[in-house]
């Protein structure tokens, strides 16, 4: 991938091509690597993941910048793909969001989705969700477009008023916050593939659908999400909550079994973590240093 590209280019040049462009929950480096490595070619740091994973904490406002950015800067670290983060409602007011962005491109972060709920925010999928006004939206929005110094940085406007305002509230929403300044579009929580196509024929932006588990919204395939208009899809947190499954059997069958035997066979081995890792080739590089060294 060319390095003269910025994040946010690379971002853009993916929702343009892939049709429509799977973005992949990522919580930890290790994961993105993993995910580049199977050939995805956008990465997703959920709020919910950093709250979860890294704190353990619920999905409720309750982590703030220096929670995600220390995250979001790990993945960046670690791959060249393009990441979206989830930075929640800013954090604060115009001041604030205005650091959030420029430190979230800081430090190589392609792009962020900012949304409509108050600061006391929940999951977008659970009940009496509540969103500030279009006004207050919209000046979080233009806080965050002023505040990037890189054109190509998007900032994606994520509605959660469908839920309690409807569908045509939502995507009038929408629609001011893509007169705000906002790139792009997340259409958070519908409940029908055809609310795409209505959010698609009266928004003119690239649109996102979440496909995440036990939620709001039906599993739907990228096809026809695509077909309904969404350029985007979301998978937050699926590599996580499998993960979690996996590693609950693990601890479980040590407490009861006194050993980990049962388990092993569904473990990633050394060997391919190592090669995800690129072990081998740091460690032939030492073996060189060593063997100058002696020389
Ligand atoms: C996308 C999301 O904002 C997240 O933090 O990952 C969550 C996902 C979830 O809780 O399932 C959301 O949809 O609110
Ligand atoms: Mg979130």
């Amino acid at each position: 991938m060319s390095q003269t590209t910025t994040p946010g280019q690379r971002f853009r040049s993916a929702v343009a091509t892939a049709k429509p462009l799977q973005i992949v929950g990522t919580v930890n480096a290790y994961f993105a690597l993993m995910a580049e490595r199977v050939g995805h070619q956008a990465l997703y740091l959920s709020g919910a993941g950093v709250a979860n994973a890294s704190y353990g904490l619920p999905d409720l406002g309750m982590t703030s910048l220096n929670d995600v950015l220390i995250d979001a800067g790990r993945i960046t670290s670690a791959t060249e793909l393009p990441l979206l983060v989830d930075i929640d409602t800013g954090w604060g007011g115009a001041f604030n969001i205005a650091r959030t962005i420029k430190e979230m491109e800081k430090v190589g972060v392609a792009a962020v989705h900012i949304e409509d709920q108050v600061a006391q925010k929940r999951c977008g999928h659970r009940p009496n969700k509540a969103v500030v006004s279009i006004e207050e939206m919209c000046d979080r929005i233009k806080a965050a477009v002023d505040a990037r110094t890189d054109e190509s940085f998007v900032i994606m406007a994520r509605t959660d008023a469908v839920a309690g305002e409807g569908i045509q509230a939502g995507i009038e929403r929408a629609q001011a916050y893509l007169e705000a300044g906002a790139d792009m579009i997340f259409a958070e929580a519908l409940t029908e593939l055809d609310h795409y196509r209505q959010f698609k024929a009266q928004v003119n932006a690239p649109i996102l659908a979440n496909m995440t588990e036990f939620g709001k919204t039906e599993l739907f395939n990228k096809e026809d999400l695509f077909e309904a208009g969404a350029d985007m899809v979301l998978y937050p947190l699926g590599a996580f909550r499998a993960a979690n499954a996996a590693a609950l059997e693990v601890f479980e069958a040590l407490k009861n079994d006194g050993h980990q035997r049962s388990q092993v066979a569904k473990m990633q081995t050394r060997k391919d973590l190592y090669d995800f890792l690129n072990y081998h080739s740091y460690e032939d590089k030492l073996d060189t240093l060593f063997a100058q060294n002696k020389g």
